[in-house]
């Protein structure tokens, strides 16, 4: 029976962490870091996820802040906001939930964002840095496996890692990350994605499999080998009759997948709130390195 990575368990240890190195910077009279979070539209696990990070911050110490615009918001008013955040002498780092709305060009927000307050480090400067191995912010969600499995000792090193999913949040970086020289990396990776014919032929022989689709239960035991070590990054919510009327399922068919893997991540409790803790990790960082704190 495969044993849990408890990633609800570590984030906690991270965020007091945080938060000790928070009350050092109060007591020395300086400012507390300051993250910005920016919501578009309605979606619902959008606005679950904003809400926690703005939690997040208020139980480390960090002040934040929530705009929040309607998904009818044009590209060119987001522009000027970002403009205005990136001169912002208060604001270390922000953050655009996403997905945006269709009539906003995603790529076209994410470049406009300062890198040096780019702390989901989505950013084509911050994304070059972290493939070639320099010191920058790594979006969170990777960052979040890489310590999950650092805080766990779990050898990657020579290890093949079968990545299912290439979406530039989770599955690209992944792959960088993973093949990355410093622990822990140094692994052989595989990138899958909709276009890989038979994903059982690698997934059967990876000694690490990382899911990020967004398809529940796709993941079965029989498409991983005895011993592996199961990363389930996919949150979907199912509609059922409970009280929130939906509950959340990954990507994992987590009871058969669990009787032969090694180790494994739940949904949730797993990835998900690595995620919130490595967005505090980079706003910190972003406090630290930031121009206008001398
Ligand atoms: N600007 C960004 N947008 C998005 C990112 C991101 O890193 N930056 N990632 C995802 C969503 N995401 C972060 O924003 C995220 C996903 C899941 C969780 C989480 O805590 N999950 C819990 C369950 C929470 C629930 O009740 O739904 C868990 O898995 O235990 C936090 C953040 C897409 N967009």
């Amino acid at each position: 029976m495969a044993k849990i990575l408890d990633g609800l368990k570590v984030s906690k240890e991270i965020k007091s962490e945080i938060k000790a190195e928070v009350e050092k910077i109060i007591k020395s009279k300086k400012r507390a870091p300051h993250l910005v979070a920016i919501l578009v539209g309605n979606n619902g696990a959008s606005k679950t996820y904003v809400n926690s990070k703005v939690k997040d911050c208020q139980e480390v110490g960090f002040t934040s802040s929530l705009l929040k615009f309607p998904a009818t918001v044009s590209e060119a008013e987001l522009l000027e906001k970002i403009n205005e955040l990136n001169h912002s002498k208060a604001v270390d780092g922000f953050i655009v939930q996403l997905p945006l709305p269709k009539q906003i060009d995603q790529e076209k927000i994410i470049m406009a964002i300062d890198p040096r307050k780019d702390v989901d480090g989505f950013h084509p400067e911050n994304f070059g840095k972290m493939a070639l191995e320099m010191d920058t912010f790594l979006p969170a969600t990777p960052f979040g496996i890489l310590t999950l499995l650092e805080r766990y000792n779990i050898e990657t090193k020579g290890k093949h890692c079968v990545i299912i999913g290439r979406s530039r949040i989770v599955g690209k970086p992944m792959s960088i990350l993973m093949g990355r020289k410093d622990f822990p990396g140094n692994s052989t990776v595989t990138l899958t994605h909709s276009y890989t014919p038979h994903i059982e032929k690698f997934t059967q022989s990876a000694d690490i499999v990382i899911t990020a689709l967004g398809d529940p239960h796709f993941l079965k035991s029989e498409m991983i080998k005895k011993g592996a070590i199961i990363v389930d990054v996919g949150i979907t919510r199912v509609d059922d009759d409970s009280k929130k009327g939906y509950h959340l399922t990954g990507d994992v068919d987590f009871e058969s997948c669990a009787e032969k893997a090694a180790w494994i991540t739940p949904v949730p409790g797993g990835v998900g709130p690595m995620t919130r803790a490595m967005l505090l990790k980079n706003t910190l960082l972003a406090y630290k390195t930031s121009v206008y704190n001398d």
